[in-house]
């Protein structure tokens, strides 16, 4: 040990890294002048962030000025943007930490989760009141202002927005969950799981900055080195947040455009495409072994005589009357389409001949019935999916064949085709 020890080297400390020397100001001598404060470019990044966020607020604005949806989703996904890009804003100095500003910024930015929240809902078709954000919004402004006679009184304030913002979240989470799934099975489920885990960070750094205080290395008031993740983070979280409102309006409007290249407008039954597909699908089934169906064809009796007569107001009034007495009449899973002019398509779905015969002498007794202004009276043909029917037009001739026995026959009743 002795030997080892008398040949160790001494080890020299290492050396000190030379302080880098203050600059001396320029034709000045005598000791150098105190290094000015390090340059952050804190409030450049904030306000980058926060234009950002009026980009998006001024997208929504725009859609929803297109759109005249200024009280529904669009609109609030627009005062969402703005809320959060002005709140941020008011992050930039001059303004310090526990100034009136920023206060007002914490209560911006739970405002605008409310308004998120709210636009999701209205996405969904639920208009929920305003009065619980109202009360909310009124609660985080009184702890906001308790914070101050406190000593981890920033802490607080950090969790208050921390706590607001992760309660919406959820809520928005429980709306997905409930309101999103049936219309869009994946998406609304990831977009509840994303919003799952932004609630959970939102709760572990509010139950942080009520533990520990709020100065901790990645904070929006830390230096610039600490603010660049932070920053990526606000733009990443917030360009999600953004792909889920458009996915969600842009998923409804062609699921309307959709829905109205299938829709007669003047009667709201589906139009001859939208009735086609119903009918080759059902027919396919058929072909392959699965359930027959029926078919009956419509038609009004001396709809011209009614247009002429009347009018074309009045002939338009009747059917939509006629349409809506046979939407009555049907099954959930029944659909009825206007073929043509004043002709009617309904297509029945496991159903017999016999069955179908009776149903169309119900339904022709309800036309008559259902109090027009004008007597209405139809001819229905019907025809019914057998084994030997490779062609869908063969079951539509067939019905088609029956009315124009029913017309000839003098009108006002049903034919059934034999197959
Ligand atoms: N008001 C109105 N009339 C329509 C519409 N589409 C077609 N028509 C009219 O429907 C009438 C159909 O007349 P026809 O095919 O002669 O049939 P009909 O008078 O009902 O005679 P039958 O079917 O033999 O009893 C025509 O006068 C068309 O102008 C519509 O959307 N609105």
């Amino acid at each position: 040990m002795r030997c080892c020890a008398g040949r160790r080297k001494t080890r020299r400390p290492p050396r000190r890294a030379r302080e880098p020397r203050a600059p001396r100001a320029p034709g000045t001598l005598g000791p150098p002048s105190q290094p000015p404060p390090p340059v952050t470019a804190q409030p450049l990044l904030i306000a980058l962030v926060s234009v950002q966020f009026l980009v998006h607020a001024l997208v929504w604005a725009m859609t929803a000025r297109m759109a005249r949806r200024w009280r529904e989703a669009e609109g609030h996904f627009a005062l969402f943007w703005f809320m959060l890009a002005t709140g941020l804003m008011l992050f930039v100095p001059p303004w310090d930490s526990g100034s009136a500003p920023r206060n007002l910024a914490d209560l911006l930015i739970i405002a605008a989760s409310m308004c998120e929240h709210r636009g999701l809902a209205l996405h969904w078709g639920r208009r929920l009141p305003l009065t619980p954000y109202a009360l909310g919004l009124a609660a985080a402004a009184g702890v906001v202002a308790a914070s101050f006679l406190m000593d981890n009184g920033h802490g607080l304030r950090v969790a208050v927005v921390c706590f607001g913002c992760a309660a919406m979240m959820a809520a928005s989470v429980r709306l997905m969950w409930r309101q999103g799934r049936a219309a869009t099975p994946i998406f609304a489920p990831v977009a509840a799981a994303g919003y799952t885990l932004l609630a959970a960070a939102l709760t572990v750094r509010g139950v942080q900055a009520l533990m520990v205080g709020a100065t901790t290395k990645i904070s929006i008031d830390a230096p610039v080195h600490a603010n660049i993740p932070l920053a990526i983070a606000v733009l990443f979280v917030g360009g999600l947040l953004n792909l889920v409102h458009i996915r969600l309006v842009l998923g409804r409007v062609l699921h309307r455009l959709g829905q109205q290249a299938q829709t007669d407008e003047l009667t709201g039954a589906l139009n001859r495409r939208g009735l086609l597909q119903h009918l080759e699908a059902v027919h396919a089934g058929a072909a392959s072994g699965q359930a027959g169906y029926a078919l009956l064809m419509v038609d009004i009796d001396h709809f011209k005589t009614i247009n002429d007569q009347h009018g074309h107001a009045e002939g338009d009034r009747v059917l939509k009357g006629v349409s809506a007495s046979l939407r009555k009449a049907l099954r959930a899973d029944d659909h009825v389409g206007r073929w043509g002019g004043e002709e009617f398509c309904v297509l029945l779905p496991h159903t017999t001949l016999h069955d179908a015969t009776l149903l169309a002498e119900r339904i022709a007794r309800r036309v008559s019935d259902d109090g027009q202004r004008v007597p209405v009276t139809v001819s229905i043909g019907v025809s019914v999916y057998t084994a030997g029917d490779t062609d869908l037009q063969a079951v539509l001739r067939r019905a088609d064949g029956a009315l124009y026995e029913a017309k000839a026959a003098g009108r006002d009743r049903v034919v059934a085709a034999l197959s």
